[in-house]
């Protein structure tokens, strides 16, 4: 049993489609009062003005995201784009400030600087604990880690499914991580809510659209830090993302051949991946036979997997489809922060999608 406690979080970049995630899943938080939230050029606007459908708020107005806004709460959100959340989070503990920061953005995730300048060619912020759960660690998990965690890094929406998809055989040693491919169909809101032509339904409606081609996505340092987590030693990723007309979802495609001297059949593959899955609250394999769609995640902090051998080309195929929003951000941000604050893990967190 836990002592019923409420932490008071404020979110920064609540006009946004992963603040406006995490205040919809943390209005329904049984230990949570939502305090401050911020904007950037919407600051001075009521929340009810970006998000309508989160009516108890629509009345609060953003505040200009400034450290002074942040300060004298147990939890800060930074739902900032990458760079601001960096320099946001050094401003707070400049103040002095010292409460569970969760960063959804992309600034504390990666362990190496090179790797970070490479991908972002920018200065490295720092590391800070890896919020995914689930991910393998030597013999453990990352959960342990995230207990008590002061400063979380939130993963990639893509990186969350590729990982959770080939991780099982990865940590079995059954796939050889040198020749992984990995194509995603991938919803606008990821892409985020400021005005881009592209994504303009008139563009984006009736088009499929891959993006990032080419080795060039940013996700790619972050799949090969977590699949060396797992166990792997050299990891290549041929990484392709597809925008498809959808607002959530991912269905991420990920396949890799057997390692040296390993066989494998359909049975014996679902074995491992289900074994690895057991225990896990948000990470199911499905039934023989029936692969994951995106709707079948909408709305849950839920990843679902399938995997199959595709004898005649000899390589392993998962295939997992989470919401991005939700497993793919705000839900596993939440996750973590249950983790980080002592509660269930599971706490506040729907399983079930709203499919159709
Ligand atoms: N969308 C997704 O599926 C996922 C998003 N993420 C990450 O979450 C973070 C937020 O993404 P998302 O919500 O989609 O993006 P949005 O564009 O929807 O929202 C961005 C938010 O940040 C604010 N903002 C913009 N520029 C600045 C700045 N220079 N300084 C401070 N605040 C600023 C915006 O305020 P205003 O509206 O006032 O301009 C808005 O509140 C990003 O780092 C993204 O990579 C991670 C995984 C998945
Ligand atoms: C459709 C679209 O553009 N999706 C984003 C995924 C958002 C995400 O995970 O972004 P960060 O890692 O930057 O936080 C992308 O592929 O970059």
């Amino acid at each position: 049993m836990f002592m019923h406690m409420t932490f008071t979080v404020a979110v920064a970049g609540a006009s946004g489609y992963a603040g406006g995630e995490i205040l919809r899943l943390l209005l329904d938080h049984p230990e949570v009062r939502i305090g401050t939230l911020t904007a950037h050029s919407n600051a001075g606007t009521p929340l009810g003005a970006h998000h309508p459908h989160l009516r108890a708020l629509a009345d609060r107005v953003l505040e200009p995201t400034t450290p002074q806004a942040l300060a004298g709460h147990d939890v800060v959100v930074l739902a900032l784009p990458h760079g601001a959340s960096g320099q946001v989070a050094a401003e707070l503990e400049a103040l002095g400030e010292d409460p569970v920061v969760l960063d959804l953005g992309a600034d504390h995730r990666l362990v190496d600087a090179a790797d970070w300048e490479a991908y972002y060619g920018s200065p490295h912020a720092g590391t800070w604990t890896y919020g995914l759960p689930e991910l393998v660690v030597g013999d453990t998990h990352q959960r342990a880690r995230l207990v008590d965690a002061r400063r979380i890094a939130v993963p990639g929406c893509n990186v969350t499914a590729v990982t959770l998809g080939l991780q099982p055989g990865v940590a079995a040693g059954l796939l050889d991580t040198t020749d992984l491919v990995a194509v995603l169909a991938v919803g606008y809101s990821g892409a985020g809510k400021s005005l881009k032509p592209h994504l303009l339904a008139s563009e984006a409606l009736g088009s499929a659209a891959p993006y990032a081609v080419g080795g060039t996505h940013r996700h790619v340092p972050e799949i090969a830090q977590n699949l060396r987590s797992a166990g792997a030693g050299d990891v290549r990723t041929s990484f392709t993302p597809v925008l498809v007309p959808m607002s959530r979802g991912i269905l991420a495609t990920a396949t890799a051949r057997l390692a040296p001297g390993v066989e494998a059949d359909d049975d014996a593959l679902r074995e491992v991946w289900t074994a690895a899955y057991a225990d896990e609250p948000f990470v199911e394999v499905l039934p023989a036979g029936q692969w994951p769609t995106t709707a079948m995640t909408a709305g849950a902090n839920t990843a679902l997997v399938q995997i199959a051998h595709d004898a005649r080309v000899g390589r392993v195929v998962t295939v997992t489809a989470i919401d991005n929003l939700v497993k793919g951000t705000a839900g596993g941000a939440v996750q973590s922060l249950n983790l980080a604050l002592g509660l269930p893990e599971t706490l506040g967190l729907p399983r079930n999608g709203v499919a159709p």
